[in-house]
């Protein structure tokens, strides 16, 4: 008999994404899988999800406001309102098994799930487990991760070693290189350069971006410029509205496969996410992981590459001074860039998506 699965979490990219590809290898496995997925509401979860294609409820939920703890009065009624109607989805849906991919929706979904007998699995992208996971991890049926040395937070015969899920759209990269330049109204003919903060961009690379753009131009070396929803307005505000030929800017890329396949270096943040793209697209790449992480995980994901030769490390900190050379030299650089494909290209965990999907199958009963 089909399965009825829930899918909960959100809040960025890194959690959505994953989340998309474990529903797609759910349907490819068996397509009268019904799926519904649970998010937070006002997050990017909201109209990404049904953009893929997929239904959303939204949970009135957000996270404890570091920032203003006047804004956390309200918080208690949404847990005890977003308990309630998490209860009232599981009940209507009748799911044979949930899953959680980390974000403020997941806690509620899962902690309900725990409570009326559904059978759940975490997925966590991360070399850190954050406090909501470590605690539902305790009544998870599977815990599927990226990294070794999760047992810290989570119980061990629980842990299964899959990899980040990832959408095969997003790396389905061959043969495209010609297609992917021109919807960026790019050459073809010289050396072009992708710069991605992430799902919401990042101050950092569009800082250096900006105080390198003249280097760029004299080098005649194309960018790809993601900015990030936040940025955006602001750098084309700096840049002026029509940039030079060689450089095209734009808020956030829909369609990741054309990027990868146009560019010839990435110069990416280091999200657990784009990581597993990465490993799969084998370009070069620079990493700047970001530094307002919990316990600096991203600095962890990038070491995990660089202890293979396969990138290079910039620190947040340095990467004003020497990004923009580094990331010249290495465009520049074709036997390296070489080198650093085929390294990178051996650290892919194929099929995470497949994998995790079939477990969920298995939980379900
Ligand atoms: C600042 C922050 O909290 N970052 C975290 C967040 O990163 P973030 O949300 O940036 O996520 P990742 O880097 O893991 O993945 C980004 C995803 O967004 C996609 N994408 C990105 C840009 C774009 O324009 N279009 C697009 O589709 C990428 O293809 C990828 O699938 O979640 C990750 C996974 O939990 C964590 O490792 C990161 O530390």
């Amino acid at each position: 008999m089909a399965k009825r699965i829930i899918i909960s979490g959100g809040g960025t990219g890194g959690h959505i994404f994953p989340a998309i590809a474990i529903a797609n290898a759910l349907k490819r496995i068996d397509p009268s899988t019904e799926i519904l997925f649970v998010g937070a509401l006002g997050r990017m979860e909201m109209e990404r999800i049904p953009a893929a294609g997929y239904t959303i409820v939204g949970l009135d939920i957000r996270g404890f406001q570091r920032k203003s703890l006047l804004k956390n009065l309200a918080l208690p009624f949404q847990v005890i309102s977003s308990l309630m109607k998490a209860r009232s989805v599981i009940r209507k849906f009748k799911p044979d098994a949930a899953v959680g991919v980390g974000g403020y929706a997941s806690g509620p979904l899962l902690y309900m799930a725990g409570m009326m007998k559904v059978p759940y699995l975490i997925q966590e992208q991360n070399s850190y487990a954050g406090i909501t996971n470590k605690w539902l991890g305790k009544n998870a049926k599977k815990i599927c991760v990226a990294f070794s040395g999760m047992s810290q937070f989570f119980p061990a015969d629980k842990i299964l070693i899959t990899g980040n899920p990832i959408r095969k759209e997003a790396v389905d990269i061959a043969g495209k290189r010609e297609e992917g330049l021109s919807s960026f109204g790019l050459s073809l003919e010289k050396k072009t350069i992708l710069v991605t903060g992430g799902s919401l961009g990042a101050g950092t690379l569009n800082a250096c971006m900006l105080k390198g753009l003249d280097r760029f131009i004299e080098e005649d070396i194309q960018l790809i410029w993601q900015t990030g929803k936040y940025y955006y307005k602001s750098i084309l505000a700096s840049v002026g509205d029509k940039p030079h030929v060689n450089v095209c800017i734009v808020e956030f890329l829909d369609h990741m496969d054309l990027a990868y396949a146009a560019a010839d270096v990435i110069i990416s943040r280091a999200g657990a996410g784009t990581i597993a793209e990465l490993y799969v697209v084998e370009k070069p790449v620079i990493l700047v992981p970001s530094p307002n992480v919990a316990e600096d995980h991203q600095t962890k994901n990038a070491l995990a590459l660089t202890n293979e030769n396969a990138a290079i490390m910039i620190t947040d900190i340095k990467a004003s001074e020497e990004l923009i050379n580094a990331a010249i030299s290495l465009v520049k650089d074709k036997q390296r860039c070489t080198m650093m494909s085929e390294q990178i290209g051996h650290m892919a965990l194929p099929n995470a998506d497949e994998v995790i999907a079939k477990e969920v199958l298995l939980i379900a009963g």
